[in-house]
């Protein structure tokens, strides 16, 4: 993969070779997946999206009849499931077990059990471990967005914030973004409701020391990927948030 920063983004010492993790938590409609392969893009960056990690293994438990309340087999599940996935700003796959579900975890019904699975402390540990894995394999050259990237999964990232945008602007981009298909209630149970619950386990709404803020409720998507560059830029060059 060829690594073609933008002058002057990013210093010398973190040129090619160097690691550049990018670290991206927030709230769900925030725009983390979306703004973070834009950013991935134009720093020449690899790309993972934890979240559907979480999606994936939710979907081998409903597909296996695993029940979802039984923290066991969940975890022993999370521990055997074969998870692949894209790892590039332009790619979009996800496979369980050699099975493409890359349209299937993004269907309501994983979005309704996905917290029943993202708050399984024991799964939460082996997803964690993976992505770990995924980051060194990537040579430490990588965006990964979440909800605990920025304090579990890599604390020491080079650049570390939390992507946030208000309720109103994250429930009216993910309804256009499903077309309109759900109501708004629905919408409101899938983003409002699932932080929530997520929130029990994880904290993603609130920057932890060192962690900057990008809040795009004002924002156009442009404007939104120019600030987390920024970002990136200020972290490399003056170190974490004060
Ligand atoms: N600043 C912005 N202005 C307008 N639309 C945006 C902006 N940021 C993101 N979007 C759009 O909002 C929608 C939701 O973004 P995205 O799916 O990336 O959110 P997310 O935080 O990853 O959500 P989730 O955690 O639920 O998967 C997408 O259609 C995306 O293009
Ligand atoms: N690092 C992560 C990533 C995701 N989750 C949870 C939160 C969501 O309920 C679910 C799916 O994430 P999304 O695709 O909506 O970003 O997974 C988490 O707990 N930790």
């Amino acid at each position: 993969m060829f690594v073609t920063f933008p002058e002057p983004v990013i210093p010398e010492r973190l040129r090619l070779g160097k690691s550049l993790v990018v670290a991206v938590d927030g709230p769900s409609g925030s725009g983390k997946s979306s703004i973070s392969k834009a950013v991935a893009r134009r720093l020449g960056l690899a790309f993972l999206d934890t979240g559907a990690m979480y999606r994936a293994l939710t979907w081998h438990c409903l597909n296996g009849r695993i029940n979802l309340e039984n923290a066991a087999a969940v975890e022993a599940a999370a521990r055997t499931v074969k998870i692949e996935q894209s790892l590039t700003p332009d790619g979009d796959f996800v496979r369980v077990n050699g099975i493409n579900v890359t349209g299937p975890i993004r269907e309501p019904d994983i979005s309704k059990a996905v917290s029943a699975v993202a708050t399984n402390l024991g799964a939460r540990r082996e997803l964690v471990r993976r992505q770990q894995e995924i980051i060194a394999q990537c040579g430490s050259r990588i965006v990964v967005e979440g909800r605990d990237i920025t304090t579990v999964v890599a604390p020491r990232a080079e650049a570390r914030l939390i992507l946030t945008a208000s309720e109103e602007a994250r429930l009216r981009r993910r309804g256009l973004q499903l077309g309109g298909s759900q109501t708004q209630a629905q919408l409101r149970e899938q983003v409002v409701g699932r932080d929530a619950k997520d929130a029990t386990v994880v904290d993603f709404q609130r920057a932890a020391d060192g962690v900057y803020t990008v809040d795009s409720s004002e924002l156009d998507f442009e404007e939104t990927v120019d600030a987390v560059i920024n970002v990136v830029r200020r972290s490399v060059n003056e170190g974490p948030a004060a």
